[in-house]
């Protein structure tokens, strides 16, 4: 018999709610499971489009890894159906919405709520890493948050296995480390330069390398032109951690655990989590 995991699921065993958001790819809406009443998020993909990007493949791989990702701070899918046009993710409602229109309302967080932040991703990453997966795109537009506040990161339609590394470019170029942009061949470290920029942009509202020109962009994170503006007041163990992280020599990048014991992770990051 099919245990709940595997059930062919279809359209009309949910009740669907009000829109969530809206991606490239399709819609997301609030859903409730009717046999059981689980609130879920619903995302539409439409098949004519996923086809016209040739990205089937990458959904399958997203679908796959993420059936055997169990992590508080990793946002779950729970499983997907079809119909004639249409492919459905049935995924894990985070109440509290997306994390980056947060921070455009707030402008910047706090260090405390910053390291609180990065030490759960910095979790979450090192579960993943364990599990030779890299997510590759790690963005405010990829963070949401659970009913207390707690980060989920989502959409792993860029993740890869680690053996089988792919040289596609992802979304926004600003989270591109060197070795991608530079396009040769990238590992696990490249989620900890994404994990820096993150750091920088929560503390000062924006992207350490962000320029007009995609060019000037490029310039900026190959050469890594990292500079701290004087406003907000950002502490020094903060631009500390920072340093260690956008380094371009992937090698050099402080390693995930290590990050956890950083001074300013350790004084800062709220143990919950
Ligand atoms: C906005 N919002 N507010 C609350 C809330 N709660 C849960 N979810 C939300 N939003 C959806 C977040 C996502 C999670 N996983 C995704 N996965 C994906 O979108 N995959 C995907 C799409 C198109 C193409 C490809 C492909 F083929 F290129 F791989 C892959 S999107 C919520």
């Amino acid at each position: 018999p099919h245990s709940q995991e595997d059930k062919r699921w279809v359209l009309s065993d949910f009740d669907i709610g009000k829109p969530l958001g809206r991606g490239k790819f399709g819609h997301v809406y609030l859903a409730r499971e009717k046999r059981s009443n689980h609130i879920v998020a619903l995302k539409v993909l439409f098949k004519s489009q996923l086809k016209q990007s040739q990205v089937e493949h990458q959904l399958r791989r997203e679908v796959e890894i993420q059936s055997h990702l169990r992590h508080p701070n990793i946002l779950r899918l729970y499983g997907y159906f079809y119909d004639q046009t249409r492919v459905y993710l049935i995924l894990e409602y985070a109440a509290k919405g997306e994390l980056y229109k947060e921070l455009q309302r707030c402008k910047h967080f706090s260090e405390r709520r910053t390291a609180t932040y990065i030490a759960s991703l910095a979790r979450a990453l090192i579960y993943l890493h364990g599990k030779h997966v890299i997510h590759r795109d790690i963005k405010p537009e990829n963070l949401l948050m659970g009913s207390q506040g707690e980060l989920k990161i989502a959409d792993f339609g860029w993740s890869v296995h680690t053996f089988n590394r792919r040289r596609t470019m992802c979304g926004t170029l600003d989270y591109l480390p060197p070795e991608m942009v530079e396009k040769t061949e990238h590992d696990n470290h490249v989620d900890i330069w994404s994990l820096g920029i993150l750091c920088y942009e929560f503390l000062y509202g924006l992207p350490p390398f962000e320029a007009k020109e995609h060019s000037e962009t490029y310039r900026r994170i190959v050469k890594v032109d990292l500079k701290f503006p004087p406003k907000p007041f950002v502490s020094p163990a903060a631009k500390d951690l920072i340093s260690q992280m956008l380094v371009k020599n992937s090698a050099h990048r402080l390693p995930l655990h290590k990050l956890l014991e950083h001074p300013w992770i350790v004084q800062n990051a709220d143990p919950s989590g």
